[in-house]
């Protein structure tokens, strides 16, 4: 019988994170890159994995629907999720930043307007700094929003900076590194603990060989 359940961000870090599971030995069968199928029981049936959007991760978790979750940063800080991070699995890596069009830092406004898919951590950013400013929370295409007038900057994702250098857009100012982590439900973790213990002791052990195989 499964004892833990394992809800996994859908996208983009997906495949890496089913790829170091399987280095520690969790498989699942009929896993594959286009399946349409959301619940998948381990070889070893010790993990019941559900597979959700990235965004709704945190919220599994936080309301016990899922024991443990694996998914970025940046969800996990919007959601405002009340549960344990526990492990960095270095997947994923990219960072938030602010970013508006070249050479316009800072905009010569009194309060910004700010668009993001993120408008929690966002505000959170420009309260900080002692700043208040106008969120426009968006779904996507946040790039756009300087170009066309909609905000003055955008607080988003930067990876290999591509879409902000094609969009004529630059880094003004980094927030927070992300990467994929590993949360843990508050109420689990106390019930639960020698089986959550163990899962987080193989997948570190995993991490430390994975680091090992690629830096010699
Ligand atoms: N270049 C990147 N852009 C966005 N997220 C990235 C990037 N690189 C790594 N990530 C990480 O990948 C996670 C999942 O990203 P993905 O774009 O697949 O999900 P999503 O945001 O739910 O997708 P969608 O854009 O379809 O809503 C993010 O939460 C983030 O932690
Ligand atoms: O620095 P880069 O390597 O160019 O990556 C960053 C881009 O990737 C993400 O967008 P995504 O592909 O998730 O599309 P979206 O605009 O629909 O969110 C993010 O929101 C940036 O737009």
């Amino acid at each position: 019988m499964s004892n833990i359940t394992l809800a996994l961000a859908k996208g983009r870090t997906a495949d890496s994170t089913i790829h170091l599971l399987k280095k520690i030995g969790i498989q699942f069968q009929d896993f594959h890159e286009d399946t349409r199928k959301l619940v998948f029981l381990s070889e070893d049936a010790s993990i019941k994995l559900i597979f959700v959007k990235a965004v709704d991760v945190p919220t599994y978790v936080e309301k016990g629907a899922a024991d443990i979750g694996i998914a970025g940063k940046d969800n996990i800080l919007e959601s405002q999720a009340d549960v344990y991070e526990l492990l960095d699995l270095k997947i994923g890596q990219c960072k938030f930043v602010v970013a508006g069009r070249a050479g316009d830092f800072p905009p010569s406004k009194q309060r910004l307007t700010v668009a993001s898919k993120y408008p929690n951590i966002t505000e959170q950013h420009f309260q900080k700094k002692g700043l208040d400013v106008e969120t426009v929370k968006l779904n996507g295409s946040v790039e756009l929003a300087p170009l066309i007038g909609l905000a003055d900057v955008i607080v988003d994702i930067v990876e290999t900076g591509n879409t902000l250098k094609e969009n004529g857009l630059e880094v003004f100012e980094d927030v927070e590194n992300i990467s994929t982590r590993l949360i843990v439900n508050k109420a689990s973790f106390a019930t639960k603990s020698n089986d959550i213990q163990l899962f987080i002791k193989r997948l570190t052990v995993g991490l430390e060989e994975e680091y090992e195989n690629h830096n010699g």
